[in-house]
């Protein structure tokens, strides 16, 4: 029997204007004929939006920041099922009402009821399929392409399946069952029977009850409608089995995977120990790492934290204001195999980022971390958010372990966190944004209202609540941002870098609100601002390569590692000082200047022996270094005494700032991995000359210098920073200065380390570049020889 063709709208418009000659009708037909074929473009044209923004989700890390808050994820997928199976009947009726609605026979004489299961199950299967899709696609731009891609190839089949291939005897059944795994080749099958069945006037559709027979008596098919109907119905549950799976097995947008035999664990159905890994790359396989070797914390601070925390944990009790115990927390970024070419692999070096913390941080606190770029503090966070597995340790949140993914589940409720950048959806206000994180975490109703309002306001975006995110200024996000982590009152906050990207205003606004959500609850901070950290921390940790290098408040951490006090002496204007010269000119005044601060340099430098730091025309700036702190008392006194014969105005005494002490710690970890490393940095001196200095080192003699007049020979201090790296550079360097003459004949410290031979340091000497400069070591320079 001839196959009418209903599929394919062109063709379908032929038959349509042959069996209805008033234009009207006419109209009518090729849109219903053709109705179906633009249900499969719309269907599939849903299937690639679907795709694109489950796939946006993921890449834009919005679904790992519903996790973090507490989303489960069969919540999550039970959500896009609930939404996409809303949307997909609705649009399968309203195409059944159109085509009954203009009386076409393929729509009133076929069974209501088959038609729209038919629609929906085929919408449906592609919704299954569209999951599955996007656990292989981290880019949603590439998700876009695969949609187009399966878009054009489902044309094609679905009019391949038109002329009747593969279901006939012609072919075999293993041919069909893989061709069925399409679902629009199964659709394509199953709108041709409907339309067997009413290609006559005699014809009288399927009904509910013909659907396991073929439409016609002539007709030899090898599917009927209910075929159609399991297969739907079984592939859609396959797509999403699969989807699911996968979704556990491939690495995350954190590359985090489970094992691929996960679901054959106990713990996984238990939730007792969390079966997260580290995820490969390309290649399949990750590197082994090797075991960290445990060493003892170099700094007091940090070794009293650590045996009290491990006394903790021998004794299995918890101080009742700890928030969160970090027993030992390490964490090891595996060597990955990357492709390289077509077929190549290549190994990366394995990465210990977090090298063994034992940390307290108690309630009502907050806990501030720093440390420079690289040193580990966002994989800190991200191991006790649950975002990174751990690789050794524990930590545990209000009681709950970290490992476990009940106890992760828990901590998830009572968890706030502002990750360091923000995760927005674009098409969101900041309203909708509390509302839906706020439904998360499971608050009730009437609360949220109040709660986003308060918080709105609090983080001054009361105006825009109802603005989308999208065309927020990045100030405004990162506000938002802070709001969604205070939203539903967590017990526990992260704010990783909170105020990045704010005005000094709005940031103050927001230390505000910091300072106020202490109550009730722990904060975790990390901040590049040295201010930020100081004005808000109550305890501050600096890590630095991985490792806790100093622990305590900020007046204890200023007073260890500080260099000393920092004395500002304002110097009296001569014409106050002597009660006369009122009308003195300026230009006299600045001449005069260096004369009037003299006799304060005078008796800094009689009772202390410390030269000025700073001076301009108002004030002078003295470092008293620490060894000094005894003599202060009786310096103090005696120096207010005599004020007026000084001619001091005003005295500021304060500690060295925290930002010093956080480049001092951050410059000594940099230059202990420099030494154990070996590496050098070549300094090119204003001469023209070429050195190579052991990363790090502030005191290096320029190789060559000696003469009689200098026998030391020359030498420089030279400055570090940080690149944005985190690595040590050079930012600069102060004049050749000769080697003061205490120290010609000192031990300078050879620039050779464990890992480098002395046999290479003489090769690269000789070789090409430039000689190697000696390190004298920084207490053996007094003040006096130092330039800044
Ligand atoms: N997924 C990863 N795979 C391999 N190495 C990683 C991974 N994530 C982080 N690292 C490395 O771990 C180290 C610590 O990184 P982390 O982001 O925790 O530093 P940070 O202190 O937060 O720095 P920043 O201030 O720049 O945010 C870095 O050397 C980083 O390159």
């Amino acid at each position: 029997m001839p196959r009418r063709i209903v599929v394919d709208s062109s063709i379908s418009w032929t038959v349509g204007l042959k069996e209805f000659a008033h234009p009207a009708i006419e109209t009518f037909s090729i849109v219903g004929q053709a109705g179906p074929t633009f249900f499969l473009a719309a269907a599939m044209f849903g299937f690639v939006i679907q795709l694109g923004s489950i796939v946006a989700e993921k890449e834009l890390k919005l679904r790992q920041a519903m996790s973090i808050m507490g989303l489960y994820n069969s919540a999550y997928w039970l959500t896009w099922l609930t939404w996409e199976g809303i949307l997909t009947f609705v649009s399968s009726i309203l195409l059944v009402l159109f085509g009954m609605m203009f009386q076409f026979n393929f729509f009133l004489k076929n069974s209501f009821a088959i038609l729209l299961l038919l629609f929906f199950l085929f919408q449906f299967n592609m919704v299954g399929f569209a999951f599955l899709l996007s656990t292989f696609i981290s880019k949603s731009s590439s998700a876009t392409t695969v949609g187009f891609f399966i878009y054009i190839i489902g044309f094609i089949t679905q009019l391949i399946t038109t002329f009747g291939f593969p279901y006939s005897d012609a072919y075999s059944k293993n041919l069909r069952a893989i061709w069925s795994l399409f679902p629009p080749n199964l659709f394509a099958q199953g709108l041709n029977l409907l339309g067997d069945a009413t290609g006559t006037d005699q014809d009288k559709g399927i009904s509910w009850s013909s659907r396991s027979k073929c439409p016609s008596a002539d007709s030899n098919c090898v599917i009927k409608m209910d075929g159609i109907f399991q297969w739907l119905t079984a592939t859609f549950f396959l797509w999403f089995i699969l989807a699911i799976y996968f979704d556990n097995a491939l690495p995350d947008v954190n590359g985090v995977k489970k094992s691929w035999f996960y679901f054959l664990k106990l713990s996984y159905w238990t939730g007792k120990t969390s079966d997260q890994v580290e995820g490969g790359g390309c290649c399949s396989c990750t590197g082994s790492v090797p075991p960290l070797s445990e060493s003892s914390p170099d700094d007091e601070d940090v070794a009293t934290e650590e045996s009290l925390v491990r006394q903790q944990v021998t004794e299995n009790t918890l101080g009742s204001n700890v928030a969160v115990q970090v027993r030992g927390l390490l964490k090891t970024f595996p060597g990955i195999r990357n492709m390289v070419g077509c077929c190549k692999c290549r190994k990366t070096a394995p990465h210990h980022a977090v090298k063994g913390l034992w940390i307290n941080i108690e309630k009502d606190k907050l806990f501030c971390l720093l440390g420079p770029n690289g040193a580990g503090k966002t994989t800190t966070i991200n191991c006790l958010t649950g975002i990174t597995p751990i690789t050794a340790g524990d930590a545990l949140i209000y009681g709950h372990s970290i490992k476990s993914t009940s106890g992760m589940s828990n901590i998830r409720s009572v968890m706030g966190v502002c990750p360091q950048f923000d995760i927005l959806w674009d098409a969101l206000s900041a309203q909708e944004h509390l509302y839906l994180f706020a439904g998360i975490k499971g608050m009730p109703r009437p609360a949220i209202k109040s709660d986003a309002e308060n918080l709105l306001s609090q983080v001054k975006l009361s105006e825009a609540a109802h603005i989308r995110a999208g065309s927020y200024s990045g100030g405004m996000k990162r506000r938002l941002s802070v709001a969604i982590a205070l939203i539903g009152d967590p017990k526990l906050v992260f704010l990783d870098e909170p105020t990045t990207g704010m005005d000094p205003v709005t940031r103050r606004y927001v230390w505000d609100i910091i300072e106020d959500a202490k109550k009730g609850r722990a904060i975790v901070l990390t901040t590049h601002s040295m201010e930020e950290a100081d004005i808000l921390s109550d305890r501050i940790a600096i890590m630095a390569r991985g490792k806790l290098r100093c622990i305590g408040t900020s007046v204890r951490l200023k007073s260890r590692f500080g260099t000393g006090f920092v004395v500002n002496v304002s110097v009296q204007k001569e014409g106050t000082r002597n009660n006369f010269l009122q009308n003195e000119s300026d230009s006299m005044q600045r001449e005069d200047s260096g004369h009037q601060s003299e006799p304060i340099k005078q008796f800094f430098r009689e009772r202390l022996n410390v030269e000025p730091k700073e001076e301009n025309k108002a004030y002078i700036t003295f470092i008293i270094p620490r060894e000094k702190e005894e003599q202060l008392t009786d310096f103090f006194a005696e120096m207010q005494d005599r004020e007026e014969e000084l001619g001091i105005s005003d005295i500021q005494l304060s500690l060295a700032t925290l930002e010093e002490i956080f480049l001092k710690i951050a410059r000594q970890a940099e230059v202990e991995t420099a030494a154990a490393d070996g590496s050098f940095t070549i300094l090119n001196l204003p001469s023209g000359t070429l050195i190579q200095v052991p990363t790090g080192a502030r005191f290096v003699v320029i190789p060559g210098t000696e003469s009689e007049e200098n026998p030391g020979g020359l030498m420089v201090e030279v400055q570090w920073d940080h690149d944005d790296t985190g690595a040590l550079c050079i930012s600069g360097h102060s004049n050749e200065i000769p080697v003061p003459p205490h120290l010609v004949n000192t031990e300078r410290v050879t620039p050779i380390s464990r890992n480098r031979s002395s046999r290479s340091v003489r090769r690269s000497f000789s070789s090409n570049v430039a000689p190697i400069g000696l390190v004298i070591e920084e207490d053996k320079i007094s003040a006096s020889n130092r330039s800044t």
